[in-house]
């Protein structure tokens, strides 16, 4: 297998996932996921708690055995490209020697790689000059996962595989993470991390692949996932509805999704001003009418319905 910078092809695909899937017992964590990330993408898993994000992180890197499909990294094993330096990852479990400082840390995995970055360069880069001889177990929450990032990016990696990497940060710290992953994507590293945040996912990365319940339930730019989940939800009681008007609601100008619970509705919007007079210009019996911006959960149940951006 070539060294993925003497490619420098920016259609390689740095991960391709087929048909992966993994179970525990009854529960199926990753659910028939297919994703091809090219080199250079900074791409967001968005979901909620339980969705597969850190199961798929963990099959991408060979961490855990699918219970089918497949799961390659740079066309080859995921183990072939982490022994080869290729993959630098923050996962949520990683922990650190709670003795070592922060520099020992970071030497000690910059000492088994080939072509590593200085240590004194994974520090600056990961903002840990400051903290750099300070034991592990004396740092707060946002300085070891800063002090987590440096070990990730010694070996210079060509993908990073990041597992919520602002986890236990405020806002400010997790600015100047992103300021200095921008550093890193500016050189044309790919980079996948999970999030369960939207405007994270947004500012930063350039493709949104939401995962419900192990599926993969949307998956493109942000403008494009932020368009589905920016919406409102109108819900709203109409008697004896029927399935003939559950197809005419659907059609209605600017409905995404419909999901109806007995007489209760409950309607995607993309524009509920219109799409509220059309219902209510068709529908005049309606009762019990709210209209709420839409929460991240009504975006993911609408997504699993209407699967809009697949
Ligand atoms: N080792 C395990 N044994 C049993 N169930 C597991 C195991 N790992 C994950 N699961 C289950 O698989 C599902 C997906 O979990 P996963 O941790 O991948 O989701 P996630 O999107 O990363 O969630 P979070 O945002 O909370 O970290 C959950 O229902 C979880 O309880």
């Amino acid at each position: 297998m070539p060294a993925p910078g003497t490619l420098g092809n920016v259609n390689e695909r740095v991960i391709e996932l087929s048909g992966l899937r993994k179970t525990f017992g009854r529960i199926t964590a990753v659910d028939c996921v297919d994703l091809t990330i090219r080199r250079g993408e900074v791409v967001a898993l968005l979901g909620p708690n339980g969705a597969g994000k850190s199961t798929t992180i963990d099959l991408a890197l060979g961490l855990s055995t699918p219970t089918a499909g497949t799961a390659q990294l740079f066309g080859g094993t995921p183990r072939d490209a982490i022994v080869a330096g290729w993959v630098g990852a923050m996962l949520q479990g990683g922990a650190l020697l709670p003795t070592a400082t922060v520099r020992e840390s970071v030497a000690l995995i910059a000492a088994v790689h080939r072509t590593p970055l200085s240590v004194d360069e994974a520090l600056r880069r990961a903002r840990c000059t400051e903290i750099a001889d300070q034991k592990v177990a004396k740092l707060s929450g946002g300085q070891t996962q800063r002090a987590r990032f440096a070990v990730a990016i010694v070996s210079n990696p060509e993908l990073l595989l990041l597992d919520e990497p602002t986890a236990a940060m405020d806002v400010e710290a997790r600015r100047t993470f992103w300021e200095s992953m921008r550093g890193l994507t500016d050189e044309g590293r790919t980079v996948v991390f999970a999030t369960h945040y939207l405007d994270e996912a947004d500012t930063f990365a350039d493709r949104i692949v939401m995962l419900r319940a192990g599926r993969v339930v949307a998956d493109g730019t942000p403008a494009q996932v932020k368009a589905v989940v920016s919406g409102r939800t109108i819900r709203a009681t109409l008697p004896s509805v029927s399935e003939a008007d559950a197809a005419s609601i659907r059609s209605l100008p600017g409905v995404t999704a419909l999901e109806l619970r007995g007489d209760r509705l409950a309607l995607a919007a993309a524009d509920s001003d219109r799409t509220l007079r059309a219902l209510l210009g068709r529908y005049p019996e309606l009762r019990d009418i709210e209209v709420a911006a839409r929460s991240m959960d009504d975006a993911f149940l609408a997504l699993t319905e209407a699967e809009a951006l697949r």
